[in-house]
């Protein structure tokens, strides 16, 4: 039997097949450790203020990543599913071959042990009214504002990483969807990696767990908390930070009864980029903890 979607599959069986359990090794360790201390929300429009710029500092340099409380945008009003639809109509109308449906685009994730689906939009749907145009253009300013943030709290120009990035501006958008699974104990939704591009700002519907992020070896469930957003660091953003900042490695977990569909909005740079350790962060005590390399030469890039 060749099943076509993960929705498929999981509306089929009791047991999920052995390809979707993680290893034995693994088997038990899916549930999350106490936290240490909490995930903390951070308040975009008062990062001018001392406090909150040091909240900002601790969560980088301890998570990898916060929480941002928004104001409802219309792209996280609705059901993340009917954008599924909004979005193959936006790709039908922009020449783009044509899905036969949104159920059919939903193709399989290639991440072994994964049970999730995706679906990756490599441009932006642009035309007005579009409401992931709009919900992109939010992602965008909330990017630029973090990225100016991090340059203030570590001392560097206020625009260090947005000149280094922003001749080209490549970002993409990735609908992810976990169906319940009965055996949650046994199947990731997504195996655990760190996100290569510079910053990643997710959008959970319906405020369903499953996120996890691992620190000193521990895993630590990511809270899932109304009207708000999801906002880690990635590789190359460690990498200009000379790993002042972390990159966090994450996963999804999934559960018996209710399904999780998330909204993944990744910045990152283009190929040709030279990425390196910010020189305002290094001297005699500070060596650089990378090199100098181009983005595409360690596939940190998103063409
Ligand atoms: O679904 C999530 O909450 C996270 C998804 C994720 O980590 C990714 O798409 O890279
Ligand atoms: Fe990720």
């Amino acid at each position: 039997m060749v099943w076509t979607t993960v929705q498929e599959l999981a509306a089929a069986v009791e047991e999920p097949p052995r390809q979707y359990l993680v290893h034995e090794q693994d088997q038990g360790l899916l549930a999350a450790d106490q936290m240490p201390e909490p995930i903390p929300l951070i308040d975009l429009s008062r990062l001018t203020a001392d406090d909150e710029a040091d909240k900002l500092r601790a969560a980088l340099q301890t998570w990898g990543l916060f929480l941002i409380r928004t104001l409802p945008p219309r792209a996280t009003q609705s059901d993340a599913s009917a954008q599924l639809g909004v979005v193959t109509m936006a790709m039908k109308k922009h020449g783009d071959r044509p899905p036969p449906s949104a159920r059919r685009c939903i193709c399989m994730l290639k991440l072994l042990n994964s049970s999730c689906n995706c679906l990756t939009l490599h441009q932006h749907p642009a035309h007005d009214g579009d409401v992931l145009l709009e919900y992109a253009s939010r992602t965008k300013r909330i990017r630029d504002l973090v990225f100016q943030s991090i340059a203030k709290i570590l001392d560097l120009e206020e625009d260090y990483f947005l000149n280094q990035i922003s001749n080209k501006d490549p970002g993409f958008a990735r609908f992810n969807y976990y169906p319940p699974c009965p055996r949650p104990d046994l199947v990731l939704g997504m195996r655990p990696h760190s996100d290569g591009g510079l910053l990643t700002i997710v959008f959970v519907d319906h405020d369903v767990g499953g996120l996890q992020v691992e620190r000193d070896g521990k895993w630590y469930n990511v809270p899932a908390k109304p009207y708000s957003l999801v906002i880690n660091l990635a590789d190359c953003m460690e990498i200009m930070c000379n790993g002042i900042f972390r990159s966090p490695v994450h996963r999804v977990v999934t559960n018996a009864e209710k399904e999780r569909l998330s909204l993944a909005v990744f910045y990152a740079v283009d190929g040709e980029t030279m990425l390196e350790p910010a020189p305002g962060l290094l001297d005699d005590r500070r060596p650089p903890r990378y090199g100098k390399f181009k983005a595409k030469d360690f596939g940190l890039s998103l063409d």
